[in-house]
């Protein structure tokens, strides 16, 4: 059941206590109270309000942003970023993050995978071993106007019964036929691949976008993972509720024991303490799980002393290694009136497509942000990779990638009031440049100090520059001449010598809100800087019963928008933890 304050909760002596009900803390709410002898109990920050109209419409997505379901973070001033401090949105509200997220659906590549591997000493994260996981989280279904997708997807590449349903777009639209002929017509440089989450792991190429959409509607963590097993009796999910802090509860074998937490209600004096017998589970996402560890004493001794907070863990690195994708956006405008633009320029067209949607989830609010993506490498020959170490995990991992977009897209400077548009984003996907969260203070409710480290390595800005030149190769093919009038914008137009595209990329850039790695997994049982946070069971390094499941686990981001990977991460996290308890 779903209790909204903790004064509610009933008594129980629970196994597992979560923390976050994201991407990664509903997986564990799921499969660790399967057994219904088993007690769970999640904690949410955010309320439980996930089945609200903006989130189910995939194509309300920007109104999320500094909705009540975003924590409103700001980074501290970018110094690659021309001092700018720009939004860094997370979701806040039961589905975290993937109930506000743009529902883009990519597994990683084989080689972000078997880096993991690599990195951990754990053949359990590598391509092979997490390709069953992959599969047992997905419900991939076919779109809702039963078009035949046999040249748009690998079927047999998915799985067909798992909790998070996901799709091809639900229906063509006119720049369809544009963008795959661009990959007949500029193969070398754009080949069409037939599926970026294929079982091959190789995700290059240009692709028909896969996402956590179905039958119109977004599929959020709550929505797949938590709405179905409300009833289960063994499971209790309170919301509105924070973590302020991890208690240690008695010490074995030398080490601490976090086996406590301690919550309440923001705006209360009310403190409430829970222990779990068996384990707590961090899951509170890239940005907050690291200010918690840090809050309950486990981080940077320097640090936490700045703070008089007493060290228990000194574990250097939590906090550290920041990495996210940054993007920027470009648009056209083009010869034609049909474009998605028109649910936003057109109140009347806008209002039936609501209706269409409430009637039955037909109409274009069921359609994502786009019907296409390409996962691009530099060239080896680029200039960009000399001398330089890539930063990439392998050769199935792209550098650079392209979200089509039928409409206009910007995230800064201002919105144009009418017209049609195709959008480009460019994002850096590998990237060298590595930021940072701390702690601003010991009140748990303050939000912690973010520095994404956007563009800090010269690489990255180059990437990003070589991206946009190849963009403007892509929309240069044949296929675009009938379509694209002409770039939109001054800042996008005046930008064509290398250091102005690099001007351009630096005074637009914005996240594409992938934070990862701040509590990263490394090799079981080393310490030390660099060492990581957690071991590759993914259990706190110097702790017992304290887990992290979500994305700040990755030992590097994948080239790949980051839901999917955290699926997979925690589908094998919760065999772990049943692993080491007979009662599975
Ligand atoms: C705007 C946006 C767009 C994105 N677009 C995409 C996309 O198109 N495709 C894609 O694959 N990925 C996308 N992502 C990224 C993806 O959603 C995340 O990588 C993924 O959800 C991370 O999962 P997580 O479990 O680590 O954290 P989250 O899903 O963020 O979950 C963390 C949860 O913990 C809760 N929490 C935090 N602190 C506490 C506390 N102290 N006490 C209790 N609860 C707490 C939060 O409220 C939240 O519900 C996007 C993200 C955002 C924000």
């Amino acid at each position: 059941a779903i209790w909204q304050s903790p004064s509610q909760l009933p008594s129980k002596k629970y196994d597992y206590i979560i923390i976050g009900g994201g991407a990664g803390g509903s997986v564990l709410a799921n499969r660790l109270s399967e057994t219904s002898s088993v007690n769970v109990l999640l904690i949410e920050a955010g309320s439980s309000d996930y089945k609200n109209l903006n989130i189910e419409v995939p194509q309300y997505v920007g109104r999320l942003i500094r909705s009540q379901f975003d924590w409103n973070f700001t980074t501290v001033a970018q110094s690659g970023l021309n001092g700018r401090s720009i939004l860094y949105e997370r979701g806040h509200v039961l589905g975290g993050s993937t109930a506000v997220n743009f529902m883009a659906y990519c597994r990683g590549s084989k080689d972000d995978w078997n880096r993991f591997a690599k990195v951990t000493g754990d053949q359990g994260w590598s391509w092979n071993s997490i390709l069953p996981y992959a599969k047992k989280m997905e419900n991939f279904v076919g779109p809702i106007d039963g078009r035949d997708i046999s040249n748009e997807v690998d079927w047999n590449s998915h799985g067909h019964t798992g909790p998070l349903r996901t799709s091809v777009p639900m229906y063509p639209i006119s720049t369809d036929s544009r963008v795959l002929n661009t990959t007949s017509q500029l193969s070398s440089e754009f080949p069409f691949n037939l599926d970026y989450n294929g079982v091959s792991g190789n995700t290059l190429g240009v692709g028909w976008a896969q996402f956590s959409i179905a039958n119109g509607e977004r599929q959020s963590a709550a929505l797949g993972y938590l709405d179905p097993i409300l009833d289960r009796r063994n499971l209790d999910i309170l919301v509105n509720t924070h973590v302020t802090q991890l208690i240690q509860t008695g010490t074995s074998s030398g080490k601490p024991v976090f086996r406590g937490v301690q919550f309440s209600q923001p705006g209360s004096s009310q403190v409430f303490k829970l222990t779990a017998s068996q384990e707590v589970i961090v899951s509170a996402g890239a940005v907050k799980t690291p200010q918690l560890l840090m809050l309950s004493g486990i981080g940077d001794s320097t640090t936490l002393s700045k703070f008089g907070i007493k060290t228990i863990v000194n574990s250097p690195d939590v906090g550290k290694n920041l990495q996210d994708h940054p993007l920027v956006t470009s648009s056209f405008t083009v010869n034609s009136t049909n474009t998605l633009d028109n649910l936003n320029f057109d109140p009347t067209f806008a209002a039936q497509q609501l209706q269409l949607w409430q009637n039955g989830h037909t109409g274009q609010l069921g359609l994502p942000a786009a019907n296409q993506i390409a996962w691009l490498r530099l060239p080896s020959s680029s200039g960009v990779l000399q001398g330089a170490q890539d930063p990439s995990a392998g050769p199935t991992s792209a550098h650079h990638e392209f979200i089509i977009t039928d409409a206009y897209i910007g995230f800064t400077g201002q919105f144009p009031a009418g017209g049609n548009f195709l959008t480009f984003f460019t994002v850096v996907v590998s990237p060298a440049s590595r930021g940072s969260i701390t702690i601003q203070s010991t009140n748990p409710f303050d939000a912690p100090v973010i520095d994404a480290g956007f563009f800090t390595s010269e690489f990255d800005v180059q990437t990003m520059r070589e991206s946009i030149k190849s963009m403007r190769r892509f929309t240069s093919a044949p296929a675009w001449k009938d379509w694209i009038i002409s770039e939109y914008g001054d800042d996008f137009i005046n930008a064509q010598t290398d250091a102005q595209i690099e001007a351009y990329a630096r005074a637009s850039a914005e996240t594409i809100n992938h934070a990862s790695s701040t509590a990263a997994m490394g090799k079981t049982g080393s310490s030390g800087s660099g060492s990581g946070v957690l071991n590759s069971d993914l259990t706190v390094k110097g702790t017992v019963g304290l887990r992290v499941v979500d994305a700040s686990a990755f030992p590097f981001i994948p080239a790949a928008h980051t839901q999917a990977p955290v699926y997979i991460l925690a589908e094998r996290a919760a065999d772990l933890i049943k692993s080491v308890n007979p009662v599975y």
